[in-house]
């Protein structure tokens, strides 16, 4: 046995999170968005954000992104962290390559952008306009551009909900070897239950500005079948969908 198999467990430190909020709020008028919200996130973890309409996902996201301007430095977020929308917000007077390197400085190359649009499966619509894209190759032009800038902390908004299902499963695939080979930490924040089972290591319900549920997923992808039957009933049931789902199920005369 050598010294450092003797080290006990206790004294190797966490890493340190890429995220820490420690009670945050947000107050938009009267209205308490985000309420004493504890979160945190380790290097390289994939969470998934879960919740209804309205419950602060988007708000936490801007926090996160440092788009909200009226947060202050009370936070401990990573210098580098990059966004992906729901739309993928590419400037339709540039070149999908320009798009890529956008605000990265005139000396970035041409060919940087290409190589990362190759790597997200666009290599052959690298000088095309942004117009010309489909919907699922836009994406992933926005995927290029996030990932080009290295980030520790990548935040996508729903960036499938547009997406057809077949493209959507595609996309889910290209994130997750994208994760895999470059293993930033994610918050991706979804409605879709199936997406963030699939995707993530962590999923959380927000619910009334605070994190009401978490459930922490130990099987690997690919065989987490059995795991996510028990885990869907129990998330549906945290976003109060399950009466919604049995009224679904009475419309179309199946059993939820
Ligand atoms: N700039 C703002 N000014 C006032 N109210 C706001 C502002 N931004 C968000 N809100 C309010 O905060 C609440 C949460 O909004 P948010 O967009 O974070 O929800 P969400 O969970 O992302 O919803 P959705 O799933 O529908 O996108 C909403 O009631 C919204 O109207």
């Amino acid at each position: 046995m050598n010294e450092l198999t003797r080290i006990p467990l206790a004294a190797v430190p966490d890493p340190s999170p890429v995220v820490r909020l420690r009670g945050f709020s947000r107050v938009f008028g009267d209205t308490r968005v985000l309420d004493d919200l504890d979160l945190e996130i380790a290097p390289g973890e994939f969470v998934a954000l879960l919740g209804r309409s309205g419950s602060g996902k988007t708000t936490l996201l801007r926090t996160l992104a440092g788009l909200d301007p009226s947060v202050g430095q009370d936070l401990r977020l990573p210098g580098t962290r990059a966004t992906v929308f729901q739309d993928a917000r590419l400037l339709p007077w540039k070149r999908v390559w320009q798009n890529v390197v956008l605000g990265l400085g005139k000396r970035t190359r041409r060919d940087l952008a290409a190589s990362a649009l190759e790597e997200v499966g666009l290599g052959h619509r690298w000088d095309a306009w942004p117009l010309t894209l489909s919907g699922g190759e836009a994406q992933r032009a926005s995927l290029a551009r996030a990932l080009i800038r290295k980030p520790e902390l990548l935040l996508l908004d729903e960036p499938f909900a547009a997406l057809d299902a077949l493209t959507r499963i595609r996309m889910h695939a290209l994130v997750l070897s994208l994760w895999q080979q470059h293993r930033p930490a994610v918050l991706l924040v979804t409605h879709d239950v199936e997406e963030a089972m699939a995707l993530a290591d962590r999923i959380l319900v927000l619910d009334r500005g605070r994190i009401a549920a978490e459930e922490r997923i130990g099987a690997p992808r690919g065989s987490r079948g059995s795991v996510i039957r028990s885990l869907r009933a129990s998330l549906l049931g945290h976003l109060g969908l399950q009466t919604e789902s049995g009224v679904y199920a009475d419309l179309i005369g199946r059993k939820p």
